[in-house]
């Protein structure tokens, strides 16, 4: 099939990557020119495993990229891979989207009315698919939007949701080997189109991907509904975890013995400092904020972002607790959201790194790949090109990311100031000589 995608971050990077792979013809469109060039090149503008060598393949090939919308009515399906970040209040801000959208439908009305296409024919149908994560009410604003750009071409397009599941450092992976498709439409053509779009990512799983067929506004509630849980459990695990640490009590041990319980499950009760990145955040905001213009108060979902919120000052204060490091060096090992990105989105590492500069401590960062992101963020810092140079000299040293390299850590302790090290992430070892604090264990 023919596929355009719109917005080529994440999401639409990896969506446009692996639909060539599937063997699909893809168009990327961004409207920024670095990242289109990028692409073009056999890159990604963004560090995300196995995507690198996913456009070398199919670059100049089964992909393409490019600033223009002018392509849009010869592709069979057009992706919308657009950015939805939250507004000051937590709502979600759909401007980039609905200006996408209208974009989108602008470019569809132009073929209809150079072609005379617009003749209402099966055959001149265009889906549009909606890959952001929009509440949904979204759902209403992008369709308003594409029919204002679509004009008297509106009764041609036709809106579907399909959101996506897949996470930052594994997303190639877990797009070619989803859990499950989710699919919003309104017609059985526009589920039809994309049960054929999806039918070789799903053949090269063996077939044993469950569908979801659903309307488009179900469809992007089970998105909400998913990293509302997922991140409600992470708080559940830490709020636990928390009165662990209170009792000297390991949290690792018993979340290990309570996630063998099959109705619990055991990922995603890994304690420490807390859920941060691009998604779980806003999406969470983003759906507390539509329930209560919707008159309802989500008190569960309000209790996993306040307890989120405090587990970087617990990690202050349990440093507080072992040393005084106004004017002294403190590490910073790991500035991204999590391993195997350079995604510094709501990265945990902000606020430990605002509260140690607020204590008069000299940060130095650390991280393989994000030290660019986060430099750009706290210029006034100082940054290592290793953990080893980032501990040398220091007081302390706070772990944000468990990036594997920080297991292997040894001896690079020995030349700290005082080897004082708060575990974020339980990935540091505890060793003779080092005086370690695990968050909740
Ligand atoms: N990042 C993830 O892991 C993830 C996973 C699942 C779902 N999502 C959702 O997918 C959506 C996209 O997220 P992302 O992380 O890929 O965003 P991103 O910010 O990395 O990428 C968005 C891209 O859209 C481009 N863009 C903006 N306006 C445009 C326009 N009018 N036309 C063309 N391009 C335009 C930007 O230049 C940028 O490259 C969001 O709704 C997000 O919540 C993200
Ligand atoms: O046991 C755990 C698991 C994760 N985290 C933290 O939770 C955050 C999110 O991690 P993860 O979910 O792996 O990364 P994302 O790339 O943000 O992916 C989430 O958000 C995406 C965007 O919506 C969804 O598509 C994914 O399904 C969902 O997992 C990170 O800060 C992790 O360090 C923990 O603290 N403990």
């Amino acid at each position: 099939m023919r596929v355009t995608v719109v917005g080529s971050g994440y999401v639409g990077t990896t969506l446009a990557a692996c639909l060539a792979d599937a063997g699909h013809d893809v168009t990327a469109i961004d409207i920024d020119p670095d990242v289109v060039a990028a692409i073009n090149d056999g890159h990604a503008a963004i560090h995300e495993p196995g995507l690198d060598e996913l456009l070398a393949e199919h670059a100049g090939d089964r992909l393409r990229a490019t600033t223009e919308y002018g392509g849009v009515p010869d592709a069979d399906v057009t992706f919308l891979a657009i950015g939805t970040p939250s507004n000051e209040d937590g709502s979600i801000d759909l401007g980039a989207l609905t200006a996408a959208a209208e974009m989108t439908g602008e470019a569809l009305a132009e073929a209809g009315a150079a072609d005379g296409s617009a003749s209402g024919a099966p055959d001149d149908r265009h889906l549009v698919v909606v890959k952001s994560t929009i509440t949904p009410p979204g759902v209403r604003a992008v369709r308003e939007a594409l029919d204002e750009g679509a004009g008297d071409a509106a009764d041609r397009v036709e809106l579907a949701t399909n959101p996506e599941f897949l996470r930052e450092g594994t997303a190639v992976d877990d797009f070619q080997h989803p859990d499950k498709l989710v699919f919003g439409a309104e017609s059985e053509w526009a589920t039809a189109r994309l049960e054929a779009l999806y039918e070789p990512l799903v053949a090269a799983t063996d077939g044993d991907v469950p569908v979801i067929r659903t309307d488009p506004e179900t469809a992007v509630m089970i998105k909400y509904a998913n990293n509302a849980f997922l991140a409600s459990k992470i708080s559940l695990a830490n709020d636990l975890g928390n009165i662990c640490k209170r009792f000297g009590i390991d949290a690792y041990e018993v979340m290990d013995a309570v996630g063998l319980d099959d109705r619990i499950g055991a990922r995603f009760l890994r304690s420490g400092v807390g859920w941060g990145g691009s998604c779980f955040p806003k999406d969470v905001d983003a759906i507390r904020s539509a329930a209560r213009e919707a008159g309802y108060e989500p008190a569960m979902l309000d209790a996993a972002v306040a307890v989120n919120d405090g587990q970087p000052e617990r990690m202050l204060e349990l440093l507080d607790s072992h040393a005084d490091v106004a004017g002294e060096r403190v590490a910073v090992l790991g500035l991204a959201f999590k391993p195997g990105t350079d995604d510094i989105r709501n990265s945990r590492a902000i606020p430990v790194i605002e509260g140690l500069q607020a204590r008069g401590a000299e940060v130095v960062g650390y991280d393989p790949v994000a030290t660019a992101n986060m430099r750009e963020r706290f210029p006034d810092a100082a940054y290592a090109d290793s953990a080893a140079g980032a501990l040398e000299g220091a007081t302390a040293a706070l772990v944000v990311t468990d990036w594997d390299e920080f297991a292997a850590l040894d001896d690079a302790f020995d030349a700290m100031a005082a080897p004082v090290v708060i575990d974020g992430r339980r990935i540091v070892e505890r060793r003779d000589g080092l005086t370690y604090e695990g968050l909740t264990w």
